[in-house]
């Protein structure tokens, strides 16, 4: 083991990091999330911290020497942020953010505080690294929320393991400087530290990588369940979340209202002013449906100007009440808008034991919609 350079590895690490930080980018193409960006940045601001470090070494005893190295402990600092918030972004808040960025802010100062102890410097920003490292870890893992566990665990070890090879560093320079002299010193706990921080980052690279593919295809998921015109869910999409709900309220014998909608003669609206204008009225139609909705309630276009509302709770009365609402917001459009005026029949069908699946529910709203068209359109019937 101390035949091994501790030198060259750093070397390989920090060719690797720059290589994989040029790389990342140019495979993953510019239209990325906010999270992937700033997993990529992370990686770039550790490869600066590791090339300020290794330059460092041929400036003993010149000013660049405590220049460089505070500049390396701050980019290290920077790229535990970066793949924190990143982490973030891909998973929802995560704990200990003002600490780290404590940590963070008063790594270059306490470092150059220290600078002139030997022995201070090296517990202090191996201590603080350590710190700043587990804060990562955990946030991969907790809150565990419901995206996939495998990449994260990957950069909960990367991170544990850079974190416990970072405070041994630490331990030794603090307490037995005369083994660990300087930062390219080959004692073996030097080289374990120096191996686990080269595989740590091969492992948070395809991680990172993971975490954009499983990202890529979220995407895909909500595009197919998302109708291009009005944001709102779409058939499949309806399929998808309704089933869900109506199977839960069967389950557990909770009431289920579903309303379905269709504008009346929309036809018109296509035909006399275009079908830009035809879309506009669909537009803001979801528009008004997405605002008058509970978040567990479930809004879709389901046909061509045909929209369900499933609401999870809800009596007749709180559905009648909901349809009033709807009704008189859509006329408030009207109003401020007279071109996009538009008014819908629906169908409101309650939850029955008979009702074995969506189906069922949807054919008895279905069948109450056509009454309504055929009463003379502009009002709302209830299915037997
Ligand atoms: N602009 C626009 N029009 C659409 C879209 N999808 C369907 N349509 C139109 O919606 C119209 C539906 O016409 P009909 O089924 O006769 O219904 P209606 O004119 O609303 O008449 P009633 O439902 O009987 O009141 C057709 O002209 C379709 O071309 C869309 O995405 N955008």
């Amino acid at each position: 083991m101390e035949h091994l350079s501790v030198l060259t590895i750093l070397v390989l690490t920090a060719l690797n990091l720059s290589t994989v930080s040029i790389a990342l980018p140019v495979i993953m193409g510019k239209d990325i999330s906010r999270a992937a960006k700033l997993a990529q940045l992370s990686l770039l601001s550790q490869t600066i911290g590791w090339m300020a470090i290794i330059s460092s070494g041929f400036f003993g005893g010149h000013w660049l020497d405590p220049a460089l190295s505070t500049v390396s402990m701050a980019f290290g600092s920077l790229a535990n942020c970066l793949m924190f918030f990143a982490l973030c972004e891909w998973l929802g808040p995560r704990p200990y953010p003002r600490l780290l960025v404590g940590l963070a802010i008063a790594m270059p100062i306490g470092y150059v505080l220290v600078f002139g102890n030997y022995s201070w410097r090296v517990g202090y920003a191996n201590l603080l690294f350590g710190m700043q490292l587990l804060i990562v870890a955990r946030a991969a893992l907790f809150p565990r929320g419901d995206a996939s566990l495998r990449w994260r665990t990957l950069i909960a070890l990367c991170y544990t393991a850079f974190a416990v090879a970072n405070l041994a560093r630490g331990v030794l320079g603090a307490f037995f400087p005369e083994l660990y002299p300087s930062f390219d010193a080959p004692h073996v706990v030097n080289i374990v530290a120096q191996i686990t921080a080269n595989v740590a980052l091969v492992l948070t690279t395809v991680a990172i990588l993971v975490a954009w593919r499983e990202e890529a295809e979220a995407q895909l998921r909500e595009q197919a369940f998302t109708d291009n015109v009005t944001g709102l869910l779409n058939r499949h999409g309806w399929d998808d979340r309704a089933t869900a709900l109506f199977d839960q309220a069967r389950r557990h014998g909770t009431p289920l209202a579903l309303i379905l909608l269709d504008l009346d003669h929309f036809k018109r609206i296509n035909d006399t002013q275009g079908h830009e204008m035809g879309d506009q009225v669909l537009r803001m139609t979801g528009g008004v449906l997405e605002e008058n909705r509970r978040s567990s309630d479930v809004a879709a276009r389901i046909g061509g100007e045909e929209f369900a509302l499933l609401l999870p709770q809800t009596d007749r009365s709180a559905a009648l009440h909901v349809e009033q609402r709807l009704r008189l917001a859509l006329r408030e459009e009207g109003i401020q808008e007279p071109h996009m005026r538009v008014n819908y029949s629906a169908g409101l069908a309650l939850l029955q034991p008979g009702d074995l699946k969506l189906a069922d529910l949807m054919a008895r709203a279905d069948a109450a919609l056509y009454q309504a068209k055929a009463q003379g359109r502009g009002r709302l019937l209830q299915a037997d």
